[in-house]
């Protein structure tokens, strides 16, 4: 198994040779070019001060995503929501789990974990030969994120309660897997697989996973490149213009066109605020303003 597992890779990589769309630089090998629903809670020792079991106050939480390209401004916009609204809880995106994947995680285990590597590393280094490990583990990983009960301050507060997340299993499919699959680092059968369990599982989860609204962070994909560059996250070195193009045309073709194909009818519908992630808000009072009052509008329209 691990024979043939060895000679797909090499295959793989012997096809990427002259392939616009995986490009050697020198730190990687790859530039990628080419509600108000009824929700069961999970409760788990980390979700103490979470709301545990009340459906009927629960239901009253809203639930949206932010979603844009890498390095748009998503985490910067989340901490401005978190601090402009006690009602709002922002789920980060679960990126330092993949960046630091962990041996014996099983629950009870007395040997303490270690890191065994950088998955997020591995993926931009060898994309053939990881994407489709990444894409089971990012979605898992924004699974769990998905399920987290509100915390019990959220249903305190006066306003309307939010828990907003930092992208989604819908953005892990329909911009990520899809892309990668676009780009052959992501085979055929790996491609079929993936939808089936995704589909499986999302279903299955049903309420529990569903959101009811969409911020979709807008801005060129130069400028993200820019904004990138200047965050210097090491995996992200070899990361070229290319990539963040294919990124921003899959985010336009589920957002805004919507024309990608959609396997879940509430996502067909689902509300989107598009904001332009471009403009500077951080030293601009006014401008935050406005994306504050647009997104209170927004928040209260679900
Ligand atoms: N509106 C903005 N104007 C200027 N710089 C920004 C803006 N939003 C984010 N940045 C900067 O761009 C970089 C990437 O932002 P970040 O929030 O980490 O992006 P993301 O979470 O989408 O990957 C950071 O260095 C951040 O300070
Ligand atoms: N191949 C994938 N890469 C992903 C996915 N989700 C995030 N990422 C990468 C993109 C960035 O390098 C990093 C964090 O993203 P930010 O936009 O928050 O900076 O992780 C994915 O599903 N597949």
């Amino acid at each position: 198994m691990r024979l043939v597992r060895f000679a797909f890779v090499r295959q793989m990589s012997l096809l990427s040779i002259g392939n616009p769309a995986i490009v050697s630089t020198k730190s990687s090998n790859i530039d990628m070019a080419g509600n108000s629903a009824k929700r069961r809670l999970t409760s788990s020792p980390s979700s103490l001060s979470r709301i545990s079991s009340s459906e009927d106050v629960t239901t009253r939480v809203k639930r949206v995503s932010i979603e844009g390209n890498i390095a748009v401004g998503k985490s910067t916009f989340a901490r401005l929501l978190q601090s402009a609204d006690e009602a709002w809880e922002v789920v980060p995106e679960p990126i330092s789990k993949w960046q630091s994947i962990q041996s014996g995680t099983t629950k009870g285990e007395s040997s303490p974990q270690q890191t065994v590597s950088n998955l997020l590393h591995m993926m931009y280094q060898d994309p053939q030969r990881w994407s489709y490990t990444f894409q089971t583990y990012s979605c898992m990983s924004r699974l769990r994120t998905q399920l987290q009960p509100p915390p019990a301050r959220l249903l305190r507060s006066e306003g309307t309660p939010v828990q907003v997340f930092e992208r989604s299993v819908y953005s892990d499919r329909y911009i990520f897997a899809l892309n990668m699959f676009e780009l052959s680092c992501i085979s055929p059968t790996e491609w079929a697989v993936y939808q089936d369990w995704h589909s499986f599982l999302v279903e299955q989860f049903g309420h529990q996973v569903e959101l009811e609204g969409i911020i979709y962070l807008r801005a060129p994909p130069s400028k993200c490149m820019e904004r990138l560059g200047s965050r210097g996250r090491a995996e992200e070195k070899g990361v070229q213009l290319d990539y963040l193009d294919k990124l921003h045309t899959q985010h336009e073709r589920w957002l805004i066109e919507k024309t990608t194909e959609l396997h879940f009818e509430k996502l067909k519908r689902i509300p989107v605020l598009e904001l332009d992630a471009s403009v500077e808000f951080e030293s601009n009072p006014e401008v935050r303003e406005q994306f504050i009052t647009k997104v209170k509008n927004f928040f209260s329209g679900l």
